[in-house]
């Protein structure tokens, strides 16, 4: 599945918004993409999914224990990936605003591959990564839908990407007037 595809089901779902949002790293855009309106039909998920894992398989050499989703966009590609790749899948979630593994214990060494919906600066992958990292997890990949830096973020270890579509993304004090001049919104479920 190419970029187009992808875009494709994502314009579908009426995926795609324009505005002014409040991305989770704090920047601002123009664009979401608000992959919850993919999520809601099983059949686009699993479409996407199925391609993600493909190329997870392609891609991420050896043995795969677990895949972990970030709560709460991760949620659902995480349980849809890990179906195709034939592994359980869990997920960390924020306790106090810090990702926590609060209901599931993973064995040390375990293998993981994080599979998230989008990926714009990484952040919420170091995150993750951070987290499993203390409980003695090897990651072995993250993997996303969607990475909107376009190969760009450094996520700190090998980043799957079903797509890579770049979307302009700016600091709070250096919107574009046209931005600035719409109010803005924060879709995500971080609290900033
Ligand atoms: O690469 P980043 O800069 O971290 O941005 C991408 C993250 O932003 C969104 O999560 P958000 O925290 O908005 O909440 P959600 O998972 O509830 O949608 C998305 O699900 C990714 O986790
Ligand atoms: O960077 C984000 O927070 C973000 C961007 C986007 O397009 N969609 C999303 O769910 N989160
Ligand atoms: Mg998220």
């Amino acid at each position: 599945m190419n970029t187009e595809q992808v875009l494709d089901i994502f314009r579908e779902a009426g995926a795609v918004l324009e505005g002014h949002f409040i991305l989770t790293s704090g920047l601002r855009s123009p664009v979401f993409l608000q992959k919850a309106r993919v999520f809601m039909h099983a059949d686009k998920t699993e479409k996407l999914c199925r391609a993600l894992a493909e190329k997870i398989r392609a891609e991420v050499p050896g043995k795969i224990d677990y895949v972990v989703g970030p709560a709460i966009g991760g949620l659902i590609p995480a349980y849809e990936t890990s179906r195709h790749l034939g592994v359980p899948a869990i997920w960390v979630e924020r306790e106090g605003g810090v990702f926590r593994l609060r209901r599931f214990e993973i064995p040390k060494g375990a293998r993981v591959v994080i599979v998230e919906d989008i990926v714009t600066t990484g952040l919420s992958i170091r995150e993750t990564i951070e987290c499993l990292r203390e409980l003695g997890a090897e990651v072995a990949a993250a993997a996303c839908i969607i990475d909107r830096s376009a190969g760009k973020s450094d996520v700190g270890v090998p980043l799957v990407a079903l797509a890579e579509y770049e979307v302009p993304a700016y600091p709070a004090d250096a919107l574009p007037p046209e931005l600035a001049a719409i109010p803005a919104v924060k879709p995500g479920s971080r609290n900033i």
